[in-house]
Formats: C-alpha cells, sequence, structure tokens
C-alpha cells in the first residue's frame, strides 16, 4: 500500500485552516499508488485528495505539475483541480513533505480495458495534447534517451543477473534508438504514464485522468507509444490489433497524426518499451523486500519490446500500411 506518511486529525485541520471548504470530517490512506501518499479528505463541503509528495518527485518540479493540472482544468480536461488556499497558494509543507489538495475525480480505472475503453482513452489523449498547446512552462523528460542511458549504467550486471542475455539486448536497444530516434515530429506536453491505473471511468467515459507526475515536454506520438503499451496487450502478452486500431482511430479524429508521426511509431513504442522495461528493472534491485510496494514485472516490458522489434509493417498496429 502506498501511504508512506501518517497524517494526524490535528495536522489535516490545521492545514485546512487555511482554505474555504469546510471542516474535515473523514480522512483516509488510499491504498493504491506507487509514488507518493494519498488521502481521501471529506470536508462538509465534499471530497477531495491530499497528496504528500515523497521522496521520487522532485521539489523543482512541483510547480510544473501544479501549474500544468491549473491551465489543463481551465480548459475542462478532466484532471484533479489543484485547490488554492485563502492565499492562493497551492503547495504547503506537511509532515516535512511538500503537499497539495486537489478535487476528488469520480470514477473507477479498469485493469483489463475493453474496446470502447481504448476508444475512450484515445481521444481524451488527443484533447489533453491539444489542451497542453501554450502551456508556457517547460519540463525535459528526464526519461528519455540520455535518462535511459543513465538507467542501464546504474543496472550494470544486475540486468544479467535478472536474464541471462539481458545486459546485451539493452545495449544493443539502446544504440538502435539513439541512431533512429526522431527529433523533428510535434512535440509538446505529454502525460508520460498514462496506464489504466492512472485512467478514471463513468459511465464508459473518461471521468479522470490523474498522475501527472512524469509529465513533460516531448513527442506528441511519443505519448501514443506509451500508451499503445499499455492499454492494447493482453494478460497472455498478445498484442490486441482491434484496441490499437480502435485506440488510434480515435486519436487520429480528435488530433490527425502526420504520416511521419505514424512512421515512427514503431521506434516510439520500442522506446516506450525500453523506459518501462528500465525502471521496473531498476525498482526490482532497488526495492527493499519488507517495501510497501510490490515492484512491477520487468518482463512485460521485455516481451513488449521484442514484439516492436519484429513488427514488419504498420498495419500490425492496425494502421493502412
Ligand atoms: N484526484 C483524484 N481523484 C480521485 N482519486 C484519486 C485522485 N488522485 C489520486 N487518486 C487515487 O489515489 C490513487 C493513487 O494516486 P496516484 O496519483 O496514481 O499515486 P502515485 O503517484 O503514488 O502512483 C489512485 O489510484 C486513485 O485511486
Ligand atoms: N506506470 C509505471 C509505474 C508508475 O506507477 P504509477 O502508479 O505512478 O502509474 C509502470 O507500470 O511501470
Amino acid at each position: 500500500m502506498a501511504v508512506y506518511t501518517e497524517v494526524t486529525a490535528e495536522e489535516l485541520a490545521d492545514l485546512l485552516a487555511g482554505y474555504d471548504i469546510g471542516r474535515p470530517v473523514s480522512m483516509k490512506g488510499i491504498a493504491e499508488g506507487v509514488e507518493n501518499t494519498n488521502y481521501l479528505v471529506t470536508t462538509e463541503q465534499g471530497d477531495f485528495i491530499l497528496t504528500l509528495y515523497e521522496k521520487r518527485v522532485a521539489c523543482g518540479d512541483l510547480p510544473f505539475f501544479i501549474g500544468l493540472l491549473d491551465y489543463l482544468a481551465a480548459q475542462s480536461v478532466p484532471c484533479p483541480v489543484p485547490i488554492h488556499d485563502r492565499a492562493g497558494q497551492v503547495l504547503h509543507t506537511l509532515c516535512d513533505r511538500s503537499a497539495a489538495l486537489f478535487s476528488f475525480l469520480p470514477g473507477i480505472s479498469v485493469r483489463r480495458p475493453s474496446v470502447a475503453q481504448c476508444t475512450a482513452v484515445g481521444a481524451e489523449l488527443a484533447k489533453l495534447h491539444l489542451a497542453g498547446r501554450g502551456f508556457d512552462m517547460r519540463r525535459e523528460n528526464d526519461l528519455s534517451l540520455a535518462g535511459w542511458e543513465r538507467l542501464r549504467e546504474d543496472l550494470g550486471d544486475h540486468a544479467d543477473a535478472l536474464w541471462e542475455g539481458l545486459g546485451e539486448l539493452l545495449d544493443s536497444e539502446l544504440a538502435f534508438l539513439r541512431a533512429h530516434w526522431p527529433d523533428d515530429l510535434p512535440d509538446g506536453v505529454i502525460h508520460a504514464d498514462l496506464f489504466p491505473d492512472n485512467v478514471l471511468f463513468l459511465d464508459g467515459d473518461v471521468s479522470g485522468m490523474i498522475d501527472f507526475y512524469f509529465a513533460c515536454n516531448d513527442l506528441l506520438a511519443y505519448d501514443i507509444a506509451i500508451c499503445l503499451n499499455a492499454w492494447c496487450f493482453e494478460v497472455d502478452h498478445s498484442f490486441n490489433i482491434t484496441k490499437a486500431r480502435a485506440f488510434l482511430e480515435s486519436y487520429r479524429s480528435v488530433r490527425p497524426m502526420s504520416a511521419a508521426e505514424t512512421e515512427a511509431l514503431p521506434i516510439l513504442a520500442r522506446g516506450a518499451a525500453l523506459r518501462f522495461l528500465l525502471t521496473r528493472a531498476y525498482d526490482w534491485f532497488h526495492t527493499a523486500p519488507d517495501a510497501y510496494v510490490r515492484p512491477k514485472s520487468p518482463d512485460e516490458y521485455l516481451r513488449k519490446l521484442r514484439f516492436h522489434q519484429r513488427v514488419k509493417s504498420l498495419s500490425e498496429y492496425g494502421l493502412a500500411p
């Protein structure tokens, strides 16, 4: 479970005294999540999410994330709305951590997305990309090529301890991506972690997109590739071309992709698979056995990477060749 920091009733009441959202009625730790501590806080005026930022979110990045959520919410993107206190502040210090309150978004995340849910998220991702245009703060993607190389270096010989030959595979894939990674595609603000556990559905519609703590400026089509990996593979590791076609058609009905963007999809999908393979492999070796959160399987992303390495034509993603 991901409640790393205990907040007392008195500490919560002190914090809420600075806001116009009523007095606290209840507070429950939320088990889901990996990076931060989240509480569901109910006040006289309704439900809110209290987030305490733990060590993996850099404090210097918080103004970008809060500014982005303010900006997107003003354009009706279904994202958490930062709650400003009477002085206009969002960020506070609570229990020695940076902390902020957000609107509570109704809805339920899915474990096994349906074709209809892939369609819904495709359109919502495209709307997010369009809504992000004009946001004037920047955050570089620290988990792109240079970041992957750092992670690979850090893994060292652990890679082969995970699977014989993994080190060589990572090195050759990194060399390939370094040589072929596109740098001339449309860029903008991307979510960069829009996995099914970060999307809430209500009555078949997307009611919320959460967890913007990897958001950054990067290629828009890279965000699409991250979603293809996260939404269009089945639990038996097979790629579901029907889901991919539905996701991509729906995305393109809102924001058309250029020919260069679609042509780059296999490489971007390889990069997206490598990114999560590396972070999961890193977590595998750096998570204490008694940690609250069990590390996710790197194997899933190794299989996804191998799938994309074998792709010969865009038709394998459900696109016209
Ligand atoms: N604004 C919100 N509205 C509703 N539920 C939320 C909201 N923010 C977070 N949650 C809940 O908290 C859980 C963890 O949030 P998340 O941002 O994914 O944490 P982490 O960054 O630690 O992975 C989510 O799975 C969801 O259940
Ligand atoms: N989506 C990443 C891990 C990040 O977890 P989140 O709960 O913050 O989305 C993965 O699956 O490796």
